[in-house]
């Protein structure tokens, strides 16, 4: 079910890196059950401004309005290999914040795993995974949360065209599932046409469809 309420409202976002300033008074409303694109060219913010979303970093000025939890799906991180943390693991830290029962938790972990197709790989460490497993323990490790708000920065990149069709129907099922609001940082035209809405920045600007 849609609504109008928004679950994020941010604005007139602006940021600067070394006094360089890469976003110029960006608005966004993220409304609950939806998916949105954010997209753009390579340098046009759209990182940035996924990271201002999710509190990472803080605006120079404008204002966000948060209505609950955010769960933030970071674009695959190099992990150490002498990091001994495992796909189950990983999944796991997700549930932290919801103190479920050890039972329910297990549940809902393996749940999440097989949602992204890593059935078999529980045990291993991140650091074995290709870097498209890795994504989708990290989009497992998003999901289990259930946060009202979902951030994720390019959740398909490097993803075979298969595992980015799985990745579009998970976000669509969870905004809808968890009446979350869902944002996510893409290049793939096909995330671009399903989202129900697009974000486009360009220069750190919003573009006006
Ligand atoms: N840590 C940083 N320090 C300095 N400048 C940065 C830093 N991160 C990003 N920038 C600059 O900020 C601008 C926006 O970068 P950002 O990563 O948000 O763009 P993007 O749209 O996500 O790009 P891409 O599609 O290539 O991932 C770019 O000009 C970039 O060079």
């Amino acid at each position: 079910m849609k609504t109008s309420t928004s679950a994020l409202t941010a604005r007139s976002l602006s940021y600067a890196y070394d006094g360089r300033d890469v976003l110029h008074g960006v608005s966004v409303t993220l409304p609950p059950g939806t998916v949105t694109a954010i997209a753009g060219p390579n340098g046009s913010g759209k990182s940035t401004l996924i990271e201002l979303l999710a509190g990472v970093r803080a605006p120079r000025s404008g204002e966000i309005t948060r209505c609950g939890a955010v769960a933030l799906v970071v674009q695959r991180p190099s992990v150490p290999d002498t990091l001994p943390v495992t796909v189950f693991d990983v999944v796991t830290m997700g549930t932290w914040a919801r103190r479920l029962d050890r039972r329910r938790a297990r549940s809902e972990v393996a749940e999440a795993i097989e949602k992204v197709d890593l059935i078999g790989f529980e045990k291993q460490p991140l650091a074995a995974l290709s870097g498209g497993q890795r994504q989708r323990a990290l989009l497992a490790q998003g999901i289990v949360q259930e946060a009202p708000i979902l951030l994720l920065d390019e959740p398909a990149a490097g993803l075979d065209s298969a595992s980015r069709r799985r990745t579009r129907e998970i976000l669509a099922e969870y905004a809808t599932r968890c009446g979350a609001a869902v944002a996510c940082v893409t290049h793939d035209d096909e995330s671009i046409v399903a989202a129900d809405r697009v974000l486009r920045l360009e220069s750190g600007r919003t573009v006006v469809p």
